[in-house]
């Protein structure tokens, strides 16, 4: 049966890189509710984006399961390809193309018709301030701008569960100020977010649920509010250190 309460269950997951290089998963439980603002965190190299890579099944579980909203994401259906987006730490569009063209094929890609593509393309670029820029190549914007237009396309299909790997990295503070409002808007209307970064202050105005990760191993869960009065923090970043240690991570 469907379980309408969960946006992720991740149940005994177990995953290494072929040659075990890098991280390694072993017995990984994780729930995210829906509706929620999660944010998970972590020392560089920690496995976030390995974790977000497996909620997405762009990486393939070696054990255990991945339930989006109910679906198994293994099975790689339209279905569950609908239900999130994904907004990766790496540009993932065409650099010699404009947003316009750019978020034409990801849409057709999504499934969305021609007409359904131009409504969400106008309203898109115009929240993410890109309007005056739409038809020019992308591989001329600045940083910023490019990260709105990589944002665009994670949610031209209006996903329920959106998934964001770093979505504000290298930004300038009006495009991270712009970034974050509209997660905020999108998470009101009922979408799920599920985010990391390695901007504590930002996530700490972002996420009301956090987990934090080390060598594969969640290692907290809680609400950012209990967390913080567990271990009488006064900030995300105090409570990274705590539990995190302070030593550089140099895993290859
Ligand atoms: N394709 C791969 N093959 C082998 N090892 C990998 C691969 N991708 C990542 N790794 C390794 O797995 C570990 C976890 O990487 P991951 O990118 O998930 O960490 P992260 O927490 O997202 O780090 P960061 O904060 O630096 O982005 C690292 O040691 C990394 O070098």
């Amino acid at each position: 049966m469907v379980n309408n309460e969960l946006a992720i269950k991740i149940s005994n997951l177990g995953f290494h890189y072929p040659g075990n290089d890098g991280v390694t998963f072993s017995g990984l439980n994780l729930k995210v509710k829906k509706g929620e603002r999660f944010g998970l965190f972590g020392p560089n190299g920690a496995g976030k984006t390995t974790l977000l890579s497996l909620m997405t099944g762009l990486l393939s579980a070696n054990q255990g399961t991945v339930e989006l909203l109910g679906h198994d994401v293994s099975r790689h259906s339209n279905k569950v390809n609908a239900l999130f987006g994904f907004v990766p730490q790496d540009f993932s569009f065409y650099q010699e193309m404009s947003p316009v063209e750019n978020l034409e094929f990801f849409g057709a890609w999504a499934g969305l018709n021609r007409r359904q593509i131009k409504t969400r393309t106008d309203e898109l670029l115009h929240i993410l301030g890109l309007e005056n820029v739409r038809n020019k190549q992308v591989d001329k914007f600045s940083g910023g701008m490019k990260r709105r237009v990589n944002l665009a396309i994670g949610v031209i299909h209006d996903p329920s569960v959106l998934i964001l790997d770093e979505p504000t990295v290298g930004v300038d503070v009006q495009t991270r100020h712009a970034i974050i409002n509209y997660l905020l808007e999108l998470n009101k209307n009922g979408t799920t977010l599920i985010y990391t970064s390695h901007q504590l202050s930002e996530a700490e105005g972002l996420c009301e649920e956090v987990a934090l990760i080390d060598s594969g191993e969640i290692i907290a869960q809680n609400t950012l509010t209990e967390l913080l009065k567990e271990h009488s923090k006064d900030s995300l970043e105090g409570l990274f250190l705590e539990l995190t240690g302070k030593e550089y991570r140099n895993d290859v």
